[in-house]
This record gives structure tokens, sequence and C-alpha cells, in this order.
């Protein structure tokens, strides 16, 4: 079985490459990248006019497996992350039960297998059934493939228990995802304290409850050596807390989500819960700071944080609603119309913070177009705006703010192991 992509403007942030090229799979594989290349193949996808890049990698998702099926099933997640151009997932372990024993790492590694249109890493919880209270068998996770661990959802408030829990992921090698929040000082908040959360009489959450935990696990990083990646940042010091700690030579990076850096907390337009998530939208001068940070390297990865919710759980107030929207099928219009469009990134270092930086942060040879590599692309069109349509989604979630938002960047085709797994 081969493919030929022919005419494509490539962006390959792990080479550098960025013109015009032919793309050349076989058997799944990247066999040729080439100008005009004159190969015979079984399918031929003509590509000009838009961008060929390696898949994209989300470090940040929630599946809901098992447990909360009605809000979203491996196989359902699996199509959104197709549909959005994601060849790569790591789904959070806040399930239920949760993915905290070797056992739970392989019954989702063979739930992949069956259900999954594209591939599943899995991240393992820090402690048992994410009770703050043990450590989970992070060596075990990790032999049985977990590519990281992550208390997501929220912060083990124990530092010493947390800090034996990195030093155990840094003896298996594989990395700690951060979900910053003092969990004391959170109290009852849903909302970021300001103006707004004035306005709508909500109680709110203070950027030092991110920023204190930020600081915390940098300084357990520092004296651990473990390698630690903030999840969803969303305040101003804590992108200046992971430029001290590169500073420092630290092995810590950071991510940043769609909508920390295309919507501020004056823009949520009255008590609509599709608009509360967890960390919640910050302030202008945050989203600045957040896009800042992205321009100038300081924040490696543009992830999800897809937390898709039903319809009943979305319809309760902003003080009844679980926190987390939908983010894997518009993740990419998003961050192109808000960082390319306004000249902030490059098309290519886009690329970079959806492929090939966060294969970096997990150890993979993927987010690469290099010959050899297994053919996980995207194709996608950022030449005509769209509206965002949220029934369209494949989602079980329908839980955004950005129904109706006007955007550029569209997903046309998306190949696992060459494989075309959605097509526009
Ligand atoms: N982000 C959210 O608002 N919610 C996430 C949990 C999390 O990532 O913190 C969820 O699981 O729903
Ligand atoms: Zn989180």
């Amino acid at each position: 079985m081969s493919v030929l992509i022919k005419n494509g403007h490539v962006l390959d942030p792990s080479t550098g490459t960025d013109g015009i090229r032919d793309i050349y799979v076989k058997d799944g594989v990247i066999a040729a990248v080439g100008e005009k290349l004159d190969l015979a193949a079984d399918e031929v996808i003509e590509a000009q006019g838009l961008y060929v890049m390696p898949g994209f990698i989300d470090l940040h998702v929630h599946l809901r497996e098992p447990g909360f099926e009605y809000k979203e099933t491996i196989k359902t997640g699996s199509e959104a992350a197709a549909r959005g151009g994601f060849t790569t997932i790591c789904p959070m372990p806040n399930t239920r039960p949760a993915i905290d024993s070797r056992e739970m790492v392989e019954w989702l590694k063979e739930k992949e297998k069956k259900d999954s249109l594209v591939h599943i890493l899995p991240i393992g919880a820090v402690t048992r059934g994410q009770a703050g209270e043990e450590l989970a068998d992070i060596g075990g996770m990790a032999e049985a493939g977990a590519a990281a661990i992550s208390e997501d959802g929220k912060s083990v408030m124990s530092t010493s228990l947390y800090r034996e829990g990195m030093l155990k992921a840094k003896a298996a090698g594989i990395p700690v995802f951060a979900h910053c929040e003092d969990k004391d000082l959170v109290g009852n908040g849903v909302i970021n304290k300001g103006k707004k959360a004035e306005e709508l009489q909500l109680p709110g959450i203070s950027n030092a409850v991110e920023d204190i935990i930020a600081i915390r696990d940098i300084l357990l990083a520092k004296e651990t050596g473990v390698r630690l990646h903030l999840c969803h940042c969303s305040t101003k010091d804590s992108v200046d807390f992971l430029a001290w700690a590169k500073k420092e030579g630290l092995p810590v990076t950071g991510e940043a989500c769609p909508h920390h850096f295309t919507l501020a907390d004056e823009d949520i337009p009255c008590d609509d819960s599709n608009y509360k998530m967890n960390p919640p939208l910050r302030s202008k001068e945050d989203v600045e700071a957040l896009k800042e940070g992205l321009k100038n390297g300081i924040l490696d990865v543009i992830a999800t944080d897809h937390a898709p919710h039903s319809k009943k759980d979305k319809e309760k107030s902003f003080l009844q609603a679980p926190f987390g929207i939908v983010g894997l099928e518009t993740a990419f219009a998003l961050s192109y119309t808000e960082l390319v469009e306004t000249g902030i990134l490059s098309p290519l270092e886009l690329a970079a913070k959806l492929s090939c930086n966060p294969a970096g942060i997990l150890g993979i040879e993927k987010g690469s177009l290099k010959e050899g590599r297994a053919a996980d692309i995207v194709i996608a069109d950022t030449r005509e705006w769209y509206r965002i349509d949220k029934e369209a989604f494949a989602s079980l979630g329908k839980n955004t703010p950005f129904h109706g938002r006007e955007v550029k960047g569209k997903i046309k085709y998306t190949l696992v192991n060459g494989q075309v797994v959605f097509q526009d």
C-alpha cells in the first residue's frame, strides 16, 4: 500500500523544511520526501495550497473511559483526535477507576488496539486512586507503557510524597506532568478572581492558586532532577517561573491551551458554563504573557486539555457545572488564527509546538517527516475563514465556548501509519 502526497507545502520542524515537496509513503512509513517525486502510488493526495505537517501530538486529553462513557469513549475521543489532526494523544488518568496501576495501563493499551484510530500513550496517576495518600506503582506503569505520570485534575498536595513520586518517575525514565493548583487556596472558586467574578457574583480563583504550586514543582524538579512538564499554564508568573527554570538549565517545559491564549475572563458573556474550565480564563495581561511565552519559546507546546462533558453536566450554572471544555477539534484552527494570522508564530513554529516539541518531551520518534519514520501526517487548509460548528464534532462533548467563532485552519486529511483516518 502506497500513498503519494503531491505538491503540498511541507512544514517539518524536525528538519526545518518549509517549502513545496512531495511525500511518498510505503507500508505505513515515510519512504521519500523530495521535489517532484516521480513515483507511482496506489493513492495520490493532491495537496497544492495545503500545509503538510507531522501528525499532531496532544500531551493532555481526557478520554473518560472507564467510568464516564456518557461523556466520551476511547473510540469517540480518538475520532475527535483524527478530525483535529492529532495522531497521538496522551489521556490523563482521572477516570473511574483511575489509570493508577500496571494492569490499568495494560488495559488501556489493549483498548487502543481495538477502539482507537490514533496512537494512545497513557499517563499514569502519581498516587493510588489519585487520592494523594500513597504512591501508585510508577515503575510498573512505566514498564507497561505509561509515557508520563500526572495527578491531573488536582495537585499532589503533600510535597514530600510528590518528591518521592518524582524520584520514582526519574528512575523509570519518564517525565512528570504537573497540574498546578493549590487545593487549599482555591477554596470554592469557579472563575478567575477579578472584575468578571464580581460582576457575575461568583467565587474567584487567584493566580497564586497556580503560581504557588508551579514554583514548588519547579523547585522539586531542581532537587530531584526529574523531567517536569507544566500543564495548561494560564498565568503570567508561571511563564516567568518557567523562563527562570530554563535559564537555570533545569529539565522543565510548559504547555499552553488554545482557550487560554484566545479568551480572557472579560470575554465571558454571562453565566455560561461553557466558559468554565480549570485553570480558568485569566486576565488580558495573562493572555498577553502566554502569547509572548509562545513566541519566545518559553512555552514549548500547545495542548488541548480536551475535557468533554455531557449536555446535562454543562446545562448547569457556573457554580454547579464541572470544569472543562472540549479542544481536540478546535485546537489547530484557534492556534492558527490567534498565533499565525497575527504574526506571533510562523507556520513552522506552530507545527513545532503541535508535533516535534511534544515528541521531544515524550522522548518518542514522532513529530517528524523524516524518511523512515511512521507516516503520521496531517494536511490542513488555512486559506479560508469558516465558522466552528460544535454539531459537527466527532467528540461526544459539545461543550465549547467557540461555537460559531470565525477561524482559519481546516484539517483536510489525517494519516496514521500511512492510513487515512480522517478526510474532510
Ligand atoms: N481542565 C478541566 O477543566 N477539567 C479536567 C481536569 C483538568 O485537566 O484539570 C477534567 O477532567 O474535566
Ligand atoms: Zn489539569
